[in-house]
């Protein structure tokens, strides 16, 4: 199995998220809080993204990334490798992603004279916590939204990055880095607007059950937000989605793109 891509994946998903941190946090309290872990988790995740999309890619068309720009997988292709390396790394993620959402939401001063102490101390005082009162499947709490989230979101983002690339690419050629990042700019975009409804549920299945449990599954937690939210609950944080997503993105891809020329 070619390897290569994972490797890089694995490089530009670290190299994207240095850029897309501070938008992330943006959305709560403290804009670099806890920049390492999310750096070592974005960048395994990533590489089993990328490295699963291209070796599905390999499985269906029998063509490897080099060979691919002269002759181009169709949509559909793309489309399943997409989903298939979106529903793969939502397992890795799933855990991370949890942790992640945990502390960040945790907007209490840290270690405060007289307050309360914080409930988690770090990310592996999180893990271990998390692992101790709700056993090893509380680590996934979460894990079936953001699965649904994933899978046709990432087939929507590689198809994105393929059609902008062949559009401003003349045929047999690799795409210039300009076409590169706008197409992988606006891969992100696409994907992150369509991924928001989910993943505002996401973010409210992997925080229930800290104080009490409020939501029974998926569906229940969709139907009792939009209740009492309206439906405008599923766009909660989609400019924000979407001004993170362009940098990382571009970034994301061009990395990707040249460590694989150079290798
Ligand atoms: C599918 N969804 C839009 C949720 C994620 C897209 C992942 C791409 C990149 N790692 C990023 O963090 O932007």
């Amino acid at each position: 199995m070619p390897v290569e891509e994972f490797v890089a994946g694995w490089i530009s998903g670290a190299l994207g998220l240095v850029l897309g941190h501070p938008f992330d946090t943006v959305k709560l309290l403290g804009f670099f809080k806890g920049m390492s872990f999310p750096i070592a988790s974005i960048a395994l995740v990533n590489s089993v993204l990328f490295g699963v999309y291209s070796n599905s890619l390999l499985a269906l068309t029998a063509t490897s990334h080099q060979e691919r720009r002269t002759q181009p997988p169709s949509y559909t292709h793309v489309f399943i490798a997409g989903c298939t390396g979106g529903f793969l790394q939502a397992y890795f993620l799933a855990p991370f992603d949890l942790i992640k959402v945990r502390l960040q939401n945790q907007t209490e001063p840290r270690g405060q004279l007289g307050g309360p102490p914080p409930r988690y101390r770090g990310p592996m005082h999180c893990a271990a916590s998390i692992f101790q009162k709700e056993g090893p499947r509380g680590l996934f709490r979460g894990a079936w939204a953001l699965t649904l989230r994933d899978t046709p979101t990432l087939g929507i983002y590689f198809v994105t990055y393929e059609v902008l690339c062949r559009q401003y690419t003349p045929e047999g050629q690799n795409p210039s880095s300009a076409t590169v990042l706008v197409a992988g700019g606006f891969a992100g975009i696409a994907s992150w607007v369509t991924a928001t409804p989910l993943d505002v549920i996401k973010s409210r299945m992997q925080m229930d059950g800290l104080k009490r449990r409020a939501y029974q599954g998926v569906l229940d937690c969709m139907v009792s937000s939009v209740r009492q939210e309206g439906p405008g609950v599923f766009f909660r944080g989609v400019t924000i989605n979407s001004a993170r997503a362009f940098p990382v993105n571009a970034v994301t891809f061009l990395s990707y793109e040249y460590l694989l020329r150079w290798g």
